[in-house]
């Protein structure tokens, strides 16, 4: 049996930017409006002509590139009470975007109408009506049934009535909205099977609209889907109004990977998903979602050392798909909880033995350092150095004597506030001293250990610090609480994390610095 295509319907650019602390430039609406098109999307909602100035302009720029097959919809409500259809704004900037599709959300709960619209039942179906019939002249229309599941409880048939006036309109889909996001999923199946039975005579097709309000919009959606939708909305990585919409990305990933009898993005890889996502949450500046299913850095990460131990030798034991499906990775994690085994996947990478000795070794120093307050998740760098110490391969490239800092001085003149910092230290048999102002005192350390350095170590002239984070941690050890620094550098090539734990902020930092500059020689050297 040939498998089912479902539609992804992508409204990240409308309904995501509803999302709290979401607001999109317009070149970032067009830039992942391309983007949702390279992967396939289906279709694309570009926002709300009528709400802004930024969205009118999308779509007249948007008309300009190329998206393939991907068809771009303006969004809008039904025309206002006491107007008509070619009279009202909202209509009109909808036809004026001249998008193949217009997505049309009217009312379909009772209550919703009466109360918030102040119109009757017959009033607000002549809305729905005559609006869908309006722009049926002038694009696919895509009905949008808000509080579909809502109404159809309250009462089910003005919500089927509702569905019937805008497919006798001309409406090519009919979306039901599960706005508020309180369904279950047995519900949901339940009344689009009925919704569908209810429209048989109409050639329509049926879409589903997902929130996640009770963390079920992907349940919801699949729900949907079983009992006859073939579109599905929704956002990358679920931003949206409230708790969020469906997160496409997991419902593609289901539907093409996991469900029977379907296929997503016309049959193409989902590879491009990982980065899809990550791209999303950079062009929104939100943070990535690190638990995030299938795309997410921690998807595949293992930390347990039994865990670590089953996936070296069997990895279905603790992944459910091979992460590159999904263009993801798997990590393996070394912290106080790992064994043998993850030293083993790490530590072997670089050319160190598998030897059981030396892996004990390592290990009883991750669980002693972690002890004190060390993390080495996020700080590969640190960990590589520490294995080479252990292994007896590290080298330093240079010898620390002594740094000081002043940090907060005050320039009378400009009264900027700026820190010194004064090293000390040894390259080979040279002894270096240099002092170097900074913002702040590890900008300050930074800079007058590049000056030390740069005559013999050119090649840290490429390197950056891109990141610096502090906590306060509680070390195991009953003793003050230590300061845990992760500093994240990069080069041209690659970006490195480092780790330094004191409780004393500005040696932790230090200690984080220096093994950044440590990792960047050794990797020069190898190279
Ligand atoms: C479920 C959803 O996500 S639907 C999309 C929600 N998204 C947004 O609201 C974002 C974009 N919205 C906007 O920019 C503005 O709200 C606008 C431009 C649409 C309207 O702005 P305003 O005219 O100032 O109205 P406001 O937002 O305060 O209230 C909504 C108005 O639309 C009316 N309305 C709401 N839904 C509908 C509908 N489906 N059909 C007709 N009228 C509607 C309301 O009755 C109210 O009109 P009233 O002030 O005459 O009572
Ligand atoms: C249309 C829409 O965004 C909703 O009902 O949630």
């Amino acid at each position: 049996m040939n498998a089912k295509p479902i539609l992804i319907y992508d409204t990240t650019l409308r309904d995501g930017s509803q999302g709290e602390g979401v607001s999109f430039s317009l070149q970032d609406k067009l830039n992942i409006a391309e983007r949702l098109a390279e992967v396939g999307i289906d279709f694309v909602e570009g926002g709300y002509p009528l709400s802004n100035e930024k969205d009118v302009a999308f779509f007249q720029e948007i008309k300009k590139r190329d998206l393939g097959k991907t068809k771009v919809c303006s969004f809008g409500m039904t025309r206002r009470k006491n107007m008509k259809a070619e009279d009202d704004p909202g209509m009109k900037a909808l036809v004026a975007a001249e998008t193949p599709c217009i997505t049309l959300v009217g009312k379909t709960w009772d209550y919703h109408a009466t109360e918030v619209l102040g119109v009757t039942l017959d009033e607000n179906l002549a809305l729905i009506g005559e609006s869908a019939e309006f722009l049926a002249r002038n694009a696919e229309v895509i009905y949008d049934a808000e509080h579909f599941f809502d109404g159809f409880n309250s009462n089910p048939d003005y919500a089927i009535q509702t569905l019937r006036t805008a497919a006798s309109a001309g409406a090519a889909w009919l979306s039901l909205c599960d706005t508020n996001g309180g369904t279950l999923p047995e519900r949901v199946a339940e009344v689009t099977a009925i919704a569908r039975k209810e429209l048989a005579d109409f050639d329509v097709m049926f879409g589903i609209h997902c929130h996640n309000d009770c963390e079920l919009a992907v349940a919801n959606s699949l729900a949907a889907v079983d009992a006859g939708a073939t579109q599905v909305q929704g956002t990358i990585n679920g931003i949206g109004e409230r708790c969020g919409n469906v997160d496409l990305v997991s419902v593609m990933a289901n539907l093409g990977l996991k469900k029977k009898g379907y296929v997503v993005l016309g049959g193409k890889s989902l590879q491009p998903l990982t980065q899809l996502s990550r791209f999303v949450y950079e062009t929104a500046n939100l943070q990535w979602r690190n638990s995030q299913p299938f795309v997410g850095q921690s998807a595949f990460a293992h930390k347990g050392g039994m865990h670590v131990h089953a996936i070296n030798k069997a990895s279905k034991t603790y992944e459910h798909i091979d992460p590159v499906m999904v263009g993801n990775e798997r990590r393996i994690l070394v912290s106080e909880l790992s064994g043998r085994s993850n030293i083993v996947a790490l530590a072997t990478r670089h050319n160190i033995n598998d030897d059981r000795e030396l892996m004990d070794k390592i290990l009883a120093e991750v669980v002693r350092l972690e002890n004190q307050g060390y993390q080495f998740e996020n700080a590969g760098a640190s960990f590589d150095l520490l294995v080479k110490r252990i292994a007896g391969t590290f080298t330093p490239h240079f010898e620390a004597i002594k740094y000081r800092v002043v940090a907060g001085d005050r320039d009378s003149d400009t009264h900027a506030v700026f820190a010194e910092a004064v090293i000390k230290l040894k390259v080979g048999e040279k002894l270096w001293f240099d002092a170097a102002e900074g913002h702040g005192p590890v900008n300050a350390l930074d800079a007058a250990l590049r000056k030390a350095l740069a005559d013999d170590y050119p090649e840290l002239a490429k390197m950056r610090l891109i990141d610096y984070k502090v906590r306060v941690v509680d070390s195991g050890a009953g003793t003050a609480a230590s300061t845990r620094v992760n500093i994240e550098s990069c080069d041209e090539q690659e970006s490195w994390g480092t780790i330094g734990v004191s409780e004393n902020i500005i040696e932790a930092s230090w200690r984080a610095l220096v093994d950044a500059v440590e990792y960047k020689l050794h990797k020069s050297e190898a190279h």
